[in-house]
């Protein structure tokens, strides 16, 4: 049963320095979302150990709690991009920390928070493109179909929203807001 501060707490609209957000996605969706992403990722790899690749800052959170929802034999790593400057996109992703591991003849799973102009999966597809891998993937937490323009498959989709500027679990606006442990939508 929900508590009351948890119930107040659920209508409350916050601020991250000048903008204000209102309440999106509480915890236990975030949870569920997750947990039939995880059980649909452990089906597809029954036979292999597959490579979880989060992309950091954002995914944190996300695979923190998609690797406790999956009971099966894996590897994970991260990789470190970034491209947005407060709400935008600068267009340019940058690598800011890399990967040091051979991931020949593996199967890897890049685990994203949002995929929205894609971007950022775009300039991964290229940074793995020469990696000899098995196969690779894409899994995000949320996804933005109005936004996302790309041809790449993302083949694991927790969540589609609408093309709005979110924050919390992970997602941060100018830095803040990434302790949040729901999501919420720009006013
Ligand atoms: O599809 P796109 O338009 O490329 O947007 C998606 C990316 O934007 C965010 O990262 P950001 O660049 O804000 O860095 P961060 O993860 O450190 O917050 C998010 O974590 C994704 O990686
Ligand atoms: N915080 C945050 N980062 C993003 N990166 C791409 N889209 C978003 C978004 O809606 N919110």
């Amino acid at each position: 049963m929900l508590s009351l501060p948890f119930i107040l707490n659920l209508k409350m609209e916050i601020q991250l320095h000048d903008k204000h957000f209102v309440p999106f996605i509480s915890a236990d969706e975030l949870d569920s979302a997750i947990a039939k992403m995880a059980k649909q990722i452990s089906k597809d790899f029954q036979e292999e150990v597959p490579v979880f690749i989060g992309v950091l800052n954002g995914a944190f959170m996300v695979v923190s709690d998609f690797m406790k929802h999956y009971k099966n034999p894996c590897e994970l790593s991260f990789i470190k991009m970034a491209s947005y400057d407060g709400m935008e996109t600068t267009h340019e992703v940058k690598q800011l920390i890399g990967l040091n591991q051979d991931l020949t003849g593996r199967s890897v799973v890049i685990i994203e928070d949002i995929v929205d102009t894609g971007n950022t999966i775009e300039e991964l597809h290229k940074l793995f493109a020469d990696k000899n891998l098995k196969q690779l993937k894409f899994a995000t937490l949320f996804l933005k179909p109005e936004a996302y323009k790309k041809d790449i498959k993302i083949d694991y989709i927790g969540i589609e929203i609408e093309n709005k500027f979110i924050v919390g679990f992970g997602l941060d606006y100018d830095g803040l807001g990434r302790n949040l442990s729901e999501v919420y939508q720009l006013k």
